[in-house]
């Protein structure tokens, strides 16, 4: 791309790698250098925290704040009773509202570490759509908003449209998701003046309808701006109702598990996930992303430390690489390590079988994966290999703490408890 923003946040998002698109660099950027921006990005309640995928979006917050602008963190408590179909194969399942109440109290605990919610101009706000939506009207909507959207035009957003194509169902509750978001964002605008929207790039067309009903609704020009998506390693988006999620909150994730899996970037990516979630200078990022060899494994430990020390604080990220370094270059157990404490009740029948303890302590999904794992000689106990899938272990084997092993990078310490 050629435009040369002037504001320091468009800069920032470029030089870092944040920008997949943007529905006017120019307007954006002369608005940024106007004054301060209020800024929003939604997140619904679909599970009980965020998790490596968002906290992309949630350092763009960041940098919003600390270039002078003001963030705005919307709960999507109204939203998540629709459920996004966005490039989504099928339905969601229908939260209750408990459970949405529940994982917003989840997901909100997490911002507080990233921007600053405060009364001030660029003090962060955080609201929740439920505010606006659970009330509407539904004639009043449907003649207010709803006659401004074409039907034809829903059709053909991308987000849809390989449902469509697939001739799976997109039921008439989901379709309702797009105008529902569009209308959060005139309402952001309404009444706080939110000049632009972020996310992922899968809300692109969400994002692109608010624009359009603001400006027919208010005839207020805003703004939009996505990023590239995170994906897995088997190139599936990460988000929250996906297998293989790292999540923020530390009773999902523990700072251990989330130091390792920066430490286990692959060469590749760690450059550009030094400049997305850290905040070392580009040139720096820059440096240590084409550092190769055994060199490239410090750049990944300064990556591991940075980002846990800005969502769990320094002692964490301090202690999680005290424990990888006793792990891996002592062969030892650290104090951080996954821990898993059986009780006596866990011994019913005498002892408890090692494939059900690899299965308890989180290494494998299955006995069937557990068996597989000894097959391919990649478990181990306390690092000697471990073959025999008939094994039992017995409470006098756990007179110390024993140290289970999947692969060379995961580790778990079974205990038993006082
Ligand atoms: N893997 C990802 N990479 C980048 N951004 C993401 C990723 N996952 C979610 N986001 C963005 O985070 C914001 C909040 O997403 P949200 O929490 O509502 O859904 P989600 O994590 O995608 O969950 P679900 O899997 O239920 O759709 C959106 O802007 C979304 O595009
Ligand atoms: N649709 C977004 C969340 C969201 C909800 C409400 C909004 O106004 C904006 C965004 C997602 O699924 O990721």
């Amino acid at each position: 791309m050629t435009y040369h923003p002037k504001s320091d946040f468009m800069a920032t998002m470029m030089a870092r790698g944040f920008l997949a698109d943007c529905t006017d660099y120019q307007g954006l950027d002369d608005a940024l250098v106007a004054g301060v921006v209020p800024a929003y990005i939604g997140f619904d309640a679909t599970a009980t925290s965020l998790h490596v995928g968002s906290l992309i979006q949630i350092m763009m917050l960041r940098w919003l704040q600390k270039t002078g602008h003001k963030p705005i963190t919307l709960m999507g408590g109204g939203t998540t009773k629709v459920g996004d179909p966005s490039f989504r194969a099928e339905e969601r399942p229908l939260l209750t509202n408990d459970q949405i109440d529940a994982n917003i109290a989840g997901i909100q605990k997490v911002f507080a570490a990233y921007v600053d919610y405060n009364d001030g101009p660029t003090g962060a706000m955080m609201i929740n759509n439920a505010e606006w939506l659970d009330d509407l009207n539904y004639l009043d909507f449907l003649r207010d908003i709803g006659r401004h959207f074409s039907v034809n035009r829903m059709l053909s957003f991308e987000s849809v449209k390989s449902r469509l194509d697939r001739e799976q169902s997109l039921s008439f509750l989901e379709f309702n998701y797009m105008i529902l978001q569009a209308y959060d964002f005139l309402e952001l605008n309404r009444r706080y003046g939110c000049l632009f929207q972020m996310g992922g790039s899968d809300q692109w067309g969400n994002i692109v309808n608010g624009i359009d009903l603001t400006r027919r609704v208010l005839d207020h020009q805003i703004f939009g701006l996505t990023s590239p998506l995170l994906t897995t390693s088997d190139g599936k988006k990460m988000g929250k109702s996906q297998d293989g999620a790292v999540w923020l909150n530390a009773d999902m994730c523990p700072p251990y598990e989330f130091w390792q899996f920066w430490r286990n970037t692959t060469d590749a990516d760690t450059g550009r996930f030094l400049k997305l979630y850290t905040e070392l200078p580009v040139e720096e990022c820059e440096r240590l992303g084409a550092l190769e060899g055994a060199e490239i494994n410090e750049a990944k430990v300064i990556l591991a430390n940075e980002v846990t020390t800005l969502l769990h604080g320094a002692e964490a990220a301090a202690a999680a690489h005290a424990t990888a370094r006793e792990v891996f270059e002592k062969g030892g157990v650290g104090d951080d390590l996954p821990t898993l404490t059986l009780s006596m009740t866990d011994f019913a029948d005498g002892g408890i079988s090692i494939v059900q303890l690899l299965v308890k302590a989180g290494l494998v999904k299955s006995g069937k994966e557990a068996k597989r794992l000894m097959q391919e000689n990649g478990a181990r106990i306390d690092d000697a290999p471990l073959t025999d899938a008939g094994l039992m272990i017995a409470p006098s084997a756990l007179s110390s703490p024993i140290k289970l092993s999947a692969g060379k990078k995961r580790h778990a310490l079974i205990r038993l408890a006082d």
